[in-house]
C-alpha cells in the first residue's frame, strides 16, 4: 500500500496524476532551519522526516510504502518557507521581484529497511513586481501555505518570466522524480495499475 505523508491538496492532486492509489496520512512536522544549516539540506532533512514519521504510523501494514515531501522558495541563501501573515507574504514578494530563484521539493520514500531520496531544483525567473500587483495578488489569498507566498498553479503564473526546471516540482511534488522512485521501490510502471 502507498501512502503520502501529507496535508497538501496539491501533493494529493499532484500523485494522483500517476493513476496510483494511494491512502493519505496527516502530519504535522515543525519546519524550523537549524543554525548553519545549507538550505538544501533543510529541504532534505525536513522531507525526510515527514516520510520518517509517516512510516512511523502504517509501520505495521505490510507492504507499506510512504511518500514524504517538502518544497521551497531559496534566494541568496535564504529559504522562504510558507508566509506567516501578509506582510511577510509581501516582503517574500518584494525580494523575488524581478529575481531569478530556486525551488527545491525534495522527495522521500520511505519503506521496510529502505529510504530512498530524490530532489528537484528548479530555477524560476520573476517579472517586476510593484507594490499595486503585490497588493492584488495578497488579495486573492493564494499566497497563504504556498513557500515564496505564490501559487505557479494560479494567478501567480504570469509573474513567471521563465521556468528552468520541473513544474510539478513547483508546484510540490515533482512527478518525473517521484515515479521514478516508485520504480525503483519495485512499484509497476505509473499506469499500469489503472489498466491492470
Ligand atoms: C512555490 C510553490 C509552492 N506551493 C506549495 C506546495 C506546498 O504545499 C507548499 C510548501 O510547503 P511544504 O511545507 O512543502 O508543504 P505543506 O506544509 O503544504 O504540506 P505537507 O508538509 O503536509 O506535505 O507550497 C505551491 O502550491 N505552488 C508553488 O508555486
Amino acid at each position: 500500500m502507498l501512502y503520502l505523508a501529507s496535508k497538501s491538496p496539491r501533493r494529493r492532486e499532484l500523485l494522483g496524476r500517476l493513476g496510483r492509489s494511494f491512502d493519505l496520512i496527516d502530519l504535522d512536522i515543525p519546519e524550523v532551519r537549524l543554525p548553519g544549516e545549507a538550505a538544501e539540506a533543510y529541504v532534505r532533512r525536513v522531507a525526510l522526516e515527514k516520510a520518517r514519521a509517516g512510516w512511523a504510523k502504517v509501520r505495521d501494514v505490510p507492504g507499506a510504502l510512504v511518500l514524504g515531501s517538502d518544497t521551497e522558495v531559496i534566494l541568496d541563501d535564504e529559504v522562504f518557507g510558507k508566509p506567516a501573515d501578509a506582510d511577510d507574504a509581501a516582503a517574500m514578494l518584494r525580494k523575488l521581484s524581478g529575481r531569478t530563484h530556486q525551488v527545491v521539493s525534495a522527495v522521500w520514500l520511505v519503506a521496510d529497511g529502505r529510504e530512498l531520496e530524490a530532489v528537484s531544483t528548479s530555477r524560476v525567473g520573476f517579472d517586476t513586481l510593484d507594490g499595486a500587483r503585490i497588493a492584488a495578488y495578497l488579495a486573492t489569498g493564494e499566497a497563504f501555505g504556498k513557500a515564496g507566498a505564490y501559487a505557479i498553479q494560479g494567478a501567480a503564473e504570469v509573474f513567471v518570466t521563465r521556468l528552468d526546471g520541473s513544474y510539478s516540482g513547483v508546484m510540490g511534488l515533482p512527478l518525473h522524480e517521484t515515479d521514478r522512485l516508485l520504480r525503483e521501490a519495485g512499484l509497476p510502471p505509473a499506469g499500469a495499475e489503472a489498466r491492470a
